[in-house]
């Protein structure tokens, strides 16, 4: 599905700001895989989310989707197979258009171009049903202009953007950090029964250790640029939070240092 075949990026190379971002990294999603991702601060996580989605280019190494390469494509050129949420609510929608607008957009994105940004009643009554599964009451505000919207409400609106079109990878960027916990879990839930109902291939990087721990079925540790531990389903039920920052203290060496660390 997913493949990164020694995967590098190094940032201000040969000077004093000299830093490692990604050393070789190797990584396989299989079909259906849901991976957590959690690491120190600078591990690299953003950087990796960045070069699947295409916002930057790898130093070295390949990004392939279903055996095509696919470093070559541009971020809009991948958007049709890669769908993204990230941790700002702001980031993912459009604000000065409407509810119904920005699902026009999404929907466009995934059918290629010459389709227009018109929505006709058969597309309204789509995006209304779609809408109502997000259970937030969005369906019944599609002329709304989206800036109105809470974070939690646009940060719903967004995963659901996201997935619009089925991606063959979704990548979620810390998304739930910048809501207050109720909200959190309201999107939490919202991702696990998408990503279960359309069976979506999908990173997911968390300062949430609970979460990292009770989502997906796996789990990938990264310190320094290197994924450091890659526990699998089996082993990820026996994992508490404490069990795992002690793994990857011995694993690294050293303490998660991770400022936004959530333990549970
Ligand atoms: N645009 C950039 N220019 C220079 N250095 C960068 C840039 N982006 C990232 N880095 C550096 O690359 C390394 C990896 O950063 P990255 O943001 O990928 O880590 P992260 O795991 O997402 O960290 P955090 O959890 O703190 O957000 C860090 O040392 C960081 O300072």
């Amino acid at each position: 599905m997913l493949k990164l075949d020694k995967v590098s990026k190094l940032f201000n190379p040969g000077t004093p700001d000299e830093k490692i971002a990604l050393l070789g990294i190797d990584l396989q999603l299989n079909a259906g895989d849901f991976v957590t991702i959690i690491g120190s601060n600078g591990a690299g996580k953003s950087t990796l989310m960045n070069i699947i989605s295409g916002v930057m280019k790898p130093d070295l190494g390949e990004v392939q989707i279903e055996g095509s390469p696919i470093s070559g494509l541009a971020e809009h050129e991948r958007s049709r197979w890669i769908g993204r949420v990230f941790q700002d609510p702001m980031a993912g929608t459009s604000p000065h258009m409407t509810i119904e607008e920005n699902l026009a957009m999404a929907y466009k994105r995934g059918k290629g171009r010459g389709l227009s940004l018109g929505v006709n009643a058969a597309k309204r009554k789509q995006f209304r049903e779609e809408l109502a599964r997000l259970g937030i009451g969005l369906e019944n505000r599609l002329r709304a202009k989206v800036g109105l919207l809470s974070g939690g409400e646009r940060q719903a609106l967004s995963l659901l953007m996201a997935t619009f079109t089925k991606p063959q990878i979704l990548l979620l960027d810390e998304h739930t950090a910048a809501l207050d916990p109720a909200r959190a879990e309201l999107i939490t839930k919202l991702t696990e029964s998408i990503v279960r109902e359309m069976k979506l291939t999908t990173l997911m990087v968390t300062h949430n250790m609970e979460q990292a721990i009770r989502l997906g079925n796996r789990l990938i540790m990264m310190d320094k640029g290197r994924i450091i531990l890659d526990i699998d389903e089996q082993r990820k039920k026996d994992l508490t939070v404490e069990r795992l920052l002690g793994e990857f203290e011995t694993i690294s060496g050293h303490k998660m240092a991770d400022d936004r660390v959530v333990l549970g």
